[in-house]
């Protein structure tokens, strides 16, 4: 096993994302990162992309690796567990466990400490798609047997595809309906905002870019003064006039209680995934 070399266990929507901002923010090289995946196609686009190395089993991941990435569906967990539980305890006999890191949405450490060898420490982590151009959200909850130098290893890992925080497990059902999913909600209404232009008589391109700008613009607005969402909202609405037409429509169809609705339904079956 060699300590700087991270391992990942599918290669999907989100091992791929994490694969290529942890190559682009040069956390790790890429010769550090070795890769398996059931769909051999999806190790070799990252090889090709990244020139990440590619394994040809789980097994080798935990043997080579001193961090390993649990990037499989919730629906595929028990099954990899019950395949890499063996070569952990060898592995642990010729020295110690690899930090394991599951970013299944749902599987608790609970759950992971179940079907994994007694003492293995391990991190559940909920990342999001926006990690690949270094710009994720990540928030992590550690078992009992991290040490505080895996969990900054941890973080500086995914800190540098993005922000990332420490919290409590109890919390991360929330952050998988808010952060996990949230690229999603975004992009929804970024198509609906585009094609609202488009109705409205503009040509495609142009009501992209001006959907894009005025998105990362009022990002930007908000990080710069610090001001609360609800000023910088009444900036923009003069009385009687266009914004607040637009506004009074949003309110009545509940858009606010919409967004609610949303991420406790997320959250609700982060939840149900992991029992
Ligand atoms: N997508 C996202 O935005 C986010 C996802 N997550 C979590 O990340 C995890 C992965 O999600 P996502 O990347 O979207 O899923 P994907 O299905 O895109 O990727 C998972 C990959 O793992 C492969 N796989 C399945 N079984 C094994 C196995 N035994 N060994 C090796 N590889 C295997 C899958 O193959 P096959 O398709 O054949 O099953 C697939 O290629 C999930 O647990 C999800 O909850 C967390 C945050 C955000
Ligand atoms: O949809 C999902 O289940 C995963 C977890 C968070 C984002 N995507």
């Amino acid at each position: 096993m060699s300590a700087g070399v991270i391992g990942f266990i599918g290669a999907g929507n989100m091992g791929s994302a994490l694969i290529g901002g942890i190559v682009k923010a040069r956390c790790a090289g890429p010769e550090n990162i070795i890769v398996y995946d059931v769909i051999r196609e999806k190790s070799l686009d990252l090889r090709n992309r990244y020139n990440v190395t590619i394994a040809e089993s789980l097994s080798e991941v935990v043997i080579r690796a001193g961090t390993v990435v649990l990037a499989v569906k919730p629906q595929n967990m028990s099954e990899v567990l019950d395949e890499i539980s063996t070569t952990l305890k060898n592995v642990y006999e010729s020295g110690a466990y690899p930090l394991m890191i599951s970013i299944a949405a749902g599987i608790s450490l609970g759950y992971l400490e179940e079907r994994l060898p007694e003492g293995v420490p391990l991190i559940r982590v909920m990342p999001n798609t926006p990690a690949l151009v270094l710009k994720g959200a990540s928030a992590l909850a550690r078992n009992a047997h991290v040490r505080d130098h895996q969990m900054e290893w941890a973080l500086k890992i995914f800190q540098s595809v993005g922000f990332a925080c420490e919290v409590e497990e109890k919390l991360m059902d929330a952050v998988t309906g808010l952060s996990g999913s949230g690229p999603a909600y975004v992009l929804l209404f970024l198509e609906a905002l585009t094609d609202a232009g488009v109705f409205t008589g503009l040509p495609r391109p142009l009501a992209r870019e001006l959907v894009l700008h005025t998105v990362a613009g009022t990002v930007a607005l908000v990080q710069e003064t610090n001001k609360h969402f609800a000023d910088l909202k009444d900036m923009v609405t003069s009385p009687g006039g266009t914004t607040i037409h637009g506004l009074r429509v949003l309110e009545c169809a509940g858009f606010r209680g919409n967004i609610f609705d949303a991420v406790m339904a997320a959250a609700r079956r982060s939840k149900e995934l992991g029992t």
